[in-house]
């Protein structure tokens, strides 16, 4: 694919060999994103920390994902696995880690990789991607492509992004909408890219997170279906019959 010369990333500020053999680390494994929402009682640092290590103590997880940060710290300071960090400002439109300062203080709190969305909606401060790709390298770290279309995770490994993630499928208004993981668009990227392409977005169960790494995905990232008890406990309910 051919990049206009302004588009192309710099080589003078590409992550080091340390952090780059992380993505090696990543290959096949799982990856749980720890996150509560907005209101939800398990909504503090302290208490996601706490998911963090008994997710970690309890099996082979290669690395967490985790959003803010205050998480960040409180997090790097309880696990030794490596964080894929974002900050989710807002909740229309671009809002995880959608500005390259927002970057930055993700970087800056300890994530090794930091994950931003690429899709091709306007950014709030209306500044190219390629701004936050050159941010997060200079600072020596990996860049997470978070993406909804293979088109995206296309440009944005053309920028300069180091892996890809599905995890914007089914929130934007031109992805397809399902009720579980779009492992299409996983057999898509992985078959366009040689970057790494990891399965992320409404993973709920291990036998989904099994397929999507049959269908190409480097590693699998599951949120809620390990880390969100009201959702979990939401859909076993739904599941009974009416009382
Ligand atoms: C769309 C969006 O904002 N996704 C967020 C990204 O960090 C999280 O809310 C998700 O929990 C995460 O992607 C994992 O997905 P799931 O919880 O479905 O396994």
């Amino acid at each position: 694919m051919t990049e206009p010369v302004s588009e192309a990333p710099s080589r003078t500020t590409m992550p080091g060999a340390r952090v780059r053999a992380l993505l090696a680390e990543l290959r096949g494994q799982l990856v749980v994103s720890c996150q509560a929402p907005p209101g939800d009682p398990l909504r503090s640092p302290s208490h996601i920390a706490a998911i963090a290590a008994s997710v970690s103590a309890g099996a082979p997880v290669a690395a967490l994902r985790v959003q803010g940060i205050e998480d960040i710290l409180a997090v790097r300071e309880a696990v030794s696995l490596p964080v894929i960090g974002l900050w989710k400002d807002g909740a229309e439109g671009v809002y995880i880690t959608p500005t390259a300062a927002h970057a930055r203080a993700v970087a800056e709190a300890g994530a090794e990789i930091v994950a931003v969305d690429a899709t091709s909606r306007p950014r709030p401060d209306g500044r190219p991607l390629r701004e936050t790709v050159e941010t997060v390298h200079g600072l020596g770290k990996l860049l997470m492509a978070d993406v909804s279309t293979a088109e995206e995770g296309v440009a944005a490994v053309a920028l300069g992004a180091d892996l890809v993630s599905t995890t914007l499928s089914g929130y934007t208004p031109y992805s397809p909408q399902r009720p579980g993981p779009d492992l299409e668009l996983v057999a898509d990227l992985a078959a366009r890219l040689d970057a790494p392409v990891c399965a992320e977005g409404r993973l709920h169960t291990p036998e989904q997170a099994r397929t999507a790494l049959e269908s190409g995905a480097w590693s699998v990232i599951v949120g809620g279906a390990i880390t969100a008890p009201a959702a979990i406990a939401g859909r076993f309910a739904a599941a009974l019959p009416p009382v």
